[in-house]
């Protein structure tokens, strides 16, 4: 379903688990950053609205949305009582195919990380044809994908939980 027939905002509250005692990092990439400041701040306020302590929220910036994958991969390492990661970018079409080969490689990236380690990696990156299509999923009319990317790693986690 295009995003423009569902808002990334929009979530049924009594489907979403308390992430009381939950600790999830956000990773951000600084390109675009007028966006993913925004993608941030949606996602944090979300972890908070259910219940996160802000303390439990670690987070971290990175240079780029290809540079995802190794922040997304450093925090596992280095940081075991983490339970999710949100990563959150904003990829804008410009005049070369390097577009492409950025979209392919964090969107490889985290699929990779999600094989590989048993916590969550959120998707939280918006690819876009230009900047109006990123300011309107960025808390725009079409909602803010680090809305959703909270209430995704919130799922997760708690999807997680219930298996140990
Ligand atoms: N053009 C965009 C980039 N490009 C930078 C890459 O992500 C990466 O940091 C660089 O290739 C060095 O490894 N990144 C974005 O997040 N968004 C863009 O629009
Ligand atoms: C996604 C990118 O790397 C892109 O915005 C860079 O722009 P250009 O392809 O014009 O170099």
């Amino acid at each position: 379903m295009a995003t423009s027939l569902k808002n990334l905002s929009d979530y049924d509250p009594a489907k979403v688990p308390s992430a009381e005692d939950m600790r999830i990092a956000v990773v951000v990439s600084e390109w675009n950053e007028q966006i993913t400041n925004a993608l941030a701040q949606g996602a944090v306020d979300t972890l908070i609205r259910h219940g996160i302590k802000e303390e439990n929220i670690l987070l971290k910036y990175v240079p780029g949305s290809f540079e995802l994958t190794a922040g997304g991969r450093m925090i596992a390492d280095h940081c075991p009582d983490i339970d999710a990661v949100i990563c959150l970018g904003c990829v804008i079409k410009g005049d070369t195919p390097h577009f492409d080969y950025v979209c392919q490689g964090v969107t490889q990236g985290i699929t990779e990380l999600n094989l590989q380690y048993d916590i969550p990696f959120i998707f939280g990156v918006l690819t876009t044809d230009n900047l109006q299509q990123s300011l309107d999923r960025a808390g725009g009319i079409h909602g803010n994908k680090g809305d959703e990317a909270a209430i995704t790693a919130i799922k997760m986690v708690q999807f997680n939980m219930d298996l140990q």
